[in-house]
C-alpha cells in the first residue's frame, strides 16, 4: 500500500485539499494536491482535522500539481496508486429528462494561481451518469494526472474534481514533462500503472470530448501481440478501437503495452535486453516506446495526437510522460539532458506569465497542444486566469469568474454542417467531428451530418438536439387556437354507404320523406348531396354518397369527414364488392360503422344470411355478441327507420361529438359547381366555428366573400354552424370537391389564394416537363399508344369519378391519359387543348358552346356528350379495344406428304398428297422430318398438274414449291398453316 496522498487524505477527513496543504505549510511542510504525505504530516493533519473526519460529504475535491522540487532534479515518477485509485463520488442526482438551463461553467482562480472549474455542466453530467463511469470499458480522454494513475479502465472524469488546470499555471513543474527517471527506478514502477513524473497537467482536458460513446471491449480489436523469440515476457494491454497495445519483442526482453483510446497505443518496440512499457490514452499513437539495446524505457502518453512517445538508443534509461498536445516533440532520445515533452518552461506568477503568453500568442494559435494555453475563446474552458491579490496584497481566492455559457438544447433541421453544428453547440469542430469519428462516421468539416447523427453528438456533448418546429406554410391558413372550454355538442354527420342499388337513396327518402332518386339521371346518384334532418329534437347530418364504384375516390373522402358510417347492405343481395369497399374505407378512416339491412320488406329478404357475410367481414351482430349495430329496414315500407336514427344517435352520444362554434368557419368542400345565373356554387359541410354571410372565405384557390347561404332544403339561411350542409355563394371560382374551407382575414385569404395559385401552377409546369426516367420509358414501350382525353362535367364529382375510371380502362398497350378535366360547358379552349394533344373531349352532362362546336368542327375533334357515366366509359372502352394492335394466332388447316420430289431448271417441286384438311397457296409450311422441324417456309406456287390453283383439299395430290427451302427429301411432312386475326380480349 502506497502512501495516502494530499487529495486522498483530504477526502478521508472531509477538508479540501487546501485547508491540508496550508495546514502543512504553517509546519513548513510543502505539499501540493497529489503529494504523498509522511507518516509524521498525517499525525498533523489528523491531530488538526480529526473532529471533521467524520462528516464525509463528498468533499470537492481540488486538483493540484505538485510544487517542484528545490533541487530541480528529476523527481521519482510516483507510481500510480492503483490500490486506491481516485474513486468517484457516489452520484447522488438524477438527470432531468429535460435540461432547459443552460452549463455554466466558472472558473475560480485561486492565491497560487490555479484554477478550478466549478461546472454545473459537469455536475448536470455526473447526475446524468451516475456511477456509470465505473463500468465503462475505456478510458475517456479528458485525463488528468489523477486519471493517470486510474488506468483501469475506468474513467474518473466526471466523477474526478472538476478541475481543470488546463492553462499552464499549475506550479510549474521545473522537470517538465517526460522527465527522466534512473533505469532501476523505472523497473520498479508496476506496468499499466500511471507513471506520475510531470506535474503540470498540461491540456489535461483536452480530450474532453466524446463519452460514453461504445467501444469495443477491452484490447477486442487489437491486432495481435508478436512475440517473435523465446525468452521474452510480452504484455499487452489495449482497450479502444485500433491497434492498440501493441507489443513487439525480440530477445530476451519484457515488454508491456498498454493502450487506451483510439489508434496505435501503448506500442511497445523491444529490441535486445531490455524491458519496456508503453502506455497511451487519447487518440492517436500514443504511449509508444521504442527501446533499442540494453535499456529500459517507459513511454507515457495522454491526450490526443501523437503523444507519450520515447524513444531509448542506447543503455539510457527513459521515462517519457506526456499528456496532451499535438506532437511536442515527445521524444525522449536523451532524457536526463533534455525534458521528455521538449515543452518550455512556463513562467509562474501573473506578469510573467503574462509576457509568456504574449510571447507564445501566434505559435500557439491553431494548435491543440497550445489550446489549453490559448486566450480564453468562446467555448474555452482554458483561460489563464488572474493572479489577483487583495489590497493588503495578500493573495485572494475567487477574485475572477469567468462564465461560459454552452447550450443544453438546440434545434436544428433535417441535417446540419458540421462546421456549423460545432459553433451551435459551442464546442471545437475537432471534437464534434472526433465524435463523429467514434460513433463510425468519417466527416470533414464541410459535410453534414443528418438530424439523428447530430442527436447522437449532440448527447456526447450533453446537448438535447430537438428538431426546428416545421415552418409555417404559405399555402395554409394560419391555426387557430381551439379552447375545449368552448365546444358544445355537435351533431353526427353520417355518410350512407354501400353497394349499388342496395336502396342507400331509397333510405335516405324514406328519412327525409322526399324523393331524390326520381330526379336522377340514369337513376344513379351522380354526386354527393348533403341533408340534415330532425329526428327526437336532435339533429343528424347525411351525406350521401353515389353507389357506382366510380365513385370510390369521393366515397372515401365522404369517410373521412364523417362521424359514423351507415352501411347499406340488400337482405335480399348480401355482401356485394362494393360492401367490402365500403367497410374498409370505414375501418380505414376509424369511423364506426352501422349496418342497415334493407330491403326486409322482400320475401327474398334473408338477414341471417346478410349477418353471417358481414360477421366473417369482422362485424359480428350485437345479437350474436359482437359490437356492430345492425338494424334490418325497409326504404319502402319504412320499418327500421326510427330505430337506425335512434342507433346513430347513441354512437354519436358514446363519441362525444363538440365543435367550437364561436370560432371563423372551417369545413370541407363536398361539392361543388359552376352555375349558370349563380356562378359558382360550392356546397360546404362546416365542421367547426360558423359560417356566416359576409364571411371571406378561401377554398382551395377560390376566395371571396360569402354572398349567400342555402340550407339543404333550399331555404337562404344567414349563419351555419358546426355539422352544416350549406350551399355557399361567392366564391370567385369553382373550388375542388374536398377542399378545405376557412373563414379568414380578406387580406391573409387573398395572400394564401395566390400563394397556392402559384404553387399550382409551378407543379403543373413540373409536371409538363419531360423527365429523362419519362423519355427512357417511352423508348421503352416502343409502340406504346395513348389515348388522350379532356374531361369536362357539370360538378366536381363528377369529373373525379370519370377520370379515376377512364384512368383504369388502359392496358398494356394502350394509355389513357386525361389531359384537362373541369368543371363546366365545353369550350374554345378546351377543343384547342384537344386538338393539340390529339384528345377526345368527353362532357358529362355539359354541352359546347357555339364556338367550341365551330372549331371543333374545323380542328375535327371529336366531342362526346353523355348523360350517363356507364355509357361514356364503355365507349371509351370499346375505342381502346379498335385500337389495339391486331393479335395473330397460328390455325393448322392441313397436312401434307411428300411422296416425290422433282428437280425442273433448277426449281425443286414437291410433288405431294393431302392427307388432312387443305393446303392454301396463302398458307405457309412448316417442314417436319422424322417429328422434327426443320424449316419454317412460305408457300411460292400451289399447283395440280400444270395449273397453279388457290386450294387444294385433303385427299388430292399437288405440287407444291416453296419459296426458300429447297432441300426437301420423300417422306418429309409439310404442316399447312396460317396466321390468323384474334379479337383482342
Ligand atoms: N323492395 C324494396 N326495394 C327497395 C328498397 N330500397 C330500395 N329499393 C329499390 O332498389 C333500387 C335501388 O335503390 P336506390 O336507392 O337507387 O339504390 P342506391 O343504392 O342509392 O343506388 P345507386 O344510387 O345507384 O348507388 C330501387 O329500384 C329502389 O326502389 C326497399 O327497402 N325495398
Amino acid at each position: 500500500m502506497g502512501k495516502k496522498r494530499i487529495f486522498e487524505i483530504a477526502k478521508e477527513y472531509g477538508v479540501k485539499s487546501p485547508e491540508i496543504i496550508e495546514l502543512l505549510a504553517k509546519h513548513n511542510i510543502t505539499k501540493t494536491n497529489f503529494s504523498s504525505v509522511e507518516e509524521s504530516d498525517v499525525a498533523i493533519i489528523h491531530a488538526a482535522f480529526s473532529k471533521k473526519a467524520v462528516k464525509q460529504e463528498q468533499p470537492q475535491a481540488v486538483h493540484k500539481t505538485e510544487k517542484p522540487q528545490a533541487s530541480g532534479s528529476a523527481e521519482k515518477a510516483k507510481p500510480a496508486a492503483t490500490s486506491s485509485p481516485a474513486k468517484p463520488r457516489p452520484e447522488k442526482t438524477e438527470r432531468p429528462s429535460m435540461i432547459v438551463k443552460p452549463i455554466i461553467m466558472t472558473v475560480e482562480t485561486n492565491a497560487e494561481g490555479k484554477s478550478t472549474i466549478t461546472h454545473n455542466a459537469l455536475q448536470r453530467d455526473k447526475a446524468v451518469k451516475p456511477v456509470s463511469t465505473e463500468n465503462k470499458p475505456e478510458n475517456r480522454a479528458a485525463v488528468t494526472q489523477n486519471q493517470t494513475v486510474n488506468n483501469d479502465g475506468k474513467n474518473k472524469y466526471r466523477n474526478a474534481p472538476n478541475h481543470i488546470n488546463a492553462d499552464n499555471k499549475g506550479p510549474k513543474t521545473e522537470k517538465g514533462f517526460g522527465s527522466a527517471a534512473t533505469p532501476a527506478k523505472a523497473a520498479e514502477k508496476p506496468a499499466g500503472a500511471g507513471q506520475v513524473t510531470g506535474e503540470r497537467n498540461l491540456n489535461a482536458n483536452l480530450n474532453r470530448g466524446p463519452q460514453n460513446r461504445p467501444m469495443p471491449a477491452q484490447g477486442n480489436m487489437n491486432r495481435p501481440n508478436p512475440n517473435r523469440d523465446f525468452n521474452r515476457q510480452g504484455q499487452n494491454q489495449g482497450q479502444g478501437f485500433n491497434r492498440q497495445g501493441q507489443n513487439f519483442n525480440r530477445g530476451d526482453r519484457q515488454g508491456q503495452g498498454q493502450g487506451q483510446g483510439f489508434n496505435r497505443q501503448g506500442q511497445n518496440f523491444n529490441r535486445g535486453d531490455r524491458q519496456g512499457q508503453g502506455q497511451g490514452q487519447g487518440f492517436n499513437r500514443q504511449g509508444q516506446n521504442f527501446n533499442r539495446g540494453d535499456r529500459q524505457g517507459q513511454g507515457q502518453g495522454q491526450g490526443f495526437n501523437r503523444q507519450g512517445q520515447g524513444f531509448n538508443k542506447d543503455k539510457d534509461a527513459n521515462q517519457g510522460n506526456k499528456f496532451g498536445g499535438n506532437r511536442p516533440g515527445n521524444r525522449n532520445n536523451n532524457a536526463v539532458k533534455k525534458p521528455a515533452g521538449g515543452f518550455e518552461e512556463i513562467p509562474r506568477g501573473k506578469e510573467s506569465r503574462e509576457k509568456y503568453n504574449k510571447k507564445h500568442e501566434k505559435q500557439l494559435k491553431g494548435s491543440y497542444a497550445s489550446r489549453d494555453s490559448r486566450p480564453m475563446r468562446s467555448a474555452d474552458h482554458m483561460r489563464p486566469t488572474k493572479h489577483l491579490k487583495s489590497k493588503t496584497g495578500a493573495p485572494v481566492r475567487n477574485e475572477q469568474h469567468i462564465t461560459v455559457v454552452r447550450p443544453t438544447m438546440v434545434q436544428i433541421a433535417e441535417s446540419i454542417n458540421v462546421q456549423e453544428f460545432a459553433k451551435m453547440i459551442k464546442r471545437e469542430v475537432a471534437e464534434v467531428i472526433k465524435s463523429l469519428f467514434l460513433l463510425g462516421e468519417m466527416v470533414t468539416i464541410n459535410q453534414d451530418i443528418d438530424f439523428d447523427t447530430a442527436t447522437l453528438v449532440g448527447n456526447e456533448f450533453g446537448v438535447d438536439v430537438q428538431p426546428l418546429p416545421p415552418e409555417e406554410d404559405p399555402t395554409e391558413i394560419p391555426e387557430i387556437e381551439d379552447d375545449p372550454a368552448e365546444q358544445v355538442v355537435r351533431p353526427p354527420v353520417v355518410t350512407v354507404m354501400g353497394h349499388v342499388d342496395h336502396g342507400k337513396t331509397s333510405l335516405l327518402d324514406a328519412i327525409r320523406k322526399t324523393h331524390v332518386t326520381a330526379r336522377e339521371a340514369g337513376g344513379i346518384t351522380q354526386h354527393i348531396g348533403a341533408y340534415t334532418v330532425t329526428t327526437g329534437g336532435k339533429k343528424i347530418t347525411f351525406l350521401d354518397t353515389p353507389g357506382h364504384e366510380a365513385f370510390t375516390a369521393m366515397r372515401a373522402r365522404g369517410a373521412q369527414c364523417t362521424d359514423i358510417s351507415v352501411l347499406v347492405v340488400a337482405a335480399d343481395d348480401g355482401v356485394m364488392p362494393q360492401t367490402v369497399e365500403a367497410i374498409n374505407h370505414s375501418k380505414a378512416a376509424g369511423v364506426p360503422i352501422i349496418v342497415a339491412i334493407n330491403k326486409m320488406d322482400k320475401p327474398a329478404a334473408n338477414p341471417e344470411h346478410v349477418k353471417q357475410q358481414l360477421s366473417e367481414m369482422e362485424l359480428i351482430p350485437e345479437d350474436w355478441g359482437g359490437d356492430t349495430i345492425m338494424v334490418p329496414v325497409s326504404a319502402h315500407s319504412h320499418q327500421g327507420i326510427d330505430d337506425l336514427l335512434e342507433m346513430i344517435l347513441l354512437v354519436a352520444e358514446v363519441k362525444e361529438l363538440k365543435a367550437n362554434p364561436k370560432l371563423p368557419a372551417h369545413g370541407t368542400i363536398v361539392e361543388a359547381k359552376l352555375d349558370k345565373g349563380r356562378g359558382p356554387v360550392a356546397t360546404v359541410l362546416v365542421q367547426r366555428g360558423t359560417l356566416t354571410i359576409g364571411d371571406y372565405i378561401i377554398a382551395g384557390t377560390a376566395h371571396g366573400r360569402v354572398r349567400a347561404l342555402i340550407n339543404d332544403r333550399g331555404e337562404k339561411v344567414r349563419k351555419a354552424g358546426p355539422s352544416t350542409p350549406v350551399e355557399v355563394l361567392g366564391l370567385n371560382e369553382v373550388p375542388q370537391a374536398g377542399d378545405i374551407l376557412d373563414a379568414a382575414d380578406e387580406k391573409i385569404a387573398r395572400g394564401v389564394a395566390e400563394k397556392r395559385i402559384a404553387k399550382a401552377k409551378a407543379e403543373q409546369q413540373k409536371a409538363a416537363k419531360v423527365s429523362l426516367d419519362d423519355i427512357f420509358s417511352r423508348i421503352k414501350e416502343g409502340e406504346l399508344k395513348e389515348l388522350n382525353i379532356v374531361v369536362k362535367a357539370d360538378v366536381q364529382g363528377s369529373v373525379e369519378a370519370l377520370c379515376a375510371s377512364l384512368v383504369k380502362i388502359q392496358n398494356e398497350e394502350v394509355k389513357v391519359t386525361v389531359v384537362h378535366s373541369g368543371v363546366g360547358a365545353i369550350n374554345e379552349s378546351d377543343v384547342m387543348l384537344a386538338s393539340a394533344a390529339n384528345a377526345l373531349i368527353i362532357g358529362f352532362n355539359v354541352r359546347p358552346d357555339a364556338n367550341a362546336r365551330k372549331i371543333a368542327e374545323s380542328e375535327k375533334v371529336d366531342i362526346r356528350p353523355y348523360r350517363v357515366i356507364y355509357d361514356a366509359i364503355n365507349d371509351v372502352e370499346a375505342a381502346i379495344k379498335g385500337m389495339l394492335a391486331p393479335k395473330f394466332e397460328e390455325d393448322v388447316i392441313g397436312r401434307v406428304e411428300v411422296r416425290q420430289v422433282i428437280t425442273i431448271s433448277k426449281m425443286i417441286i414437291a410433288g405431294c398428297y393431302v392427307t388432312e384438311g387443305k393446303v392454301t397457296n396463302n398458307a405457309k409450311i412448316r417442314v417436319v422430318r422424322d417429328g422434327i422441324v426443320i424449316a419454317e417456309d412460305e408457300m411460292e406456287s400451289l399447283r395440280r398438274f400444270k395449273d397453279d390453283v388457290k386450294e387444294v383439299a385433303a385427299g388430292y395430290e399437288c405440287g407444291i414449291t416453296l419459296a426458300k427451302f429447297h432441300d426437301i427429301k420423300e417422306n418429309d411432312q409439310f404442316e399447312v398453316y396460317i396466321m390468323k386475326e384474334v379479337s383482342p380480349a
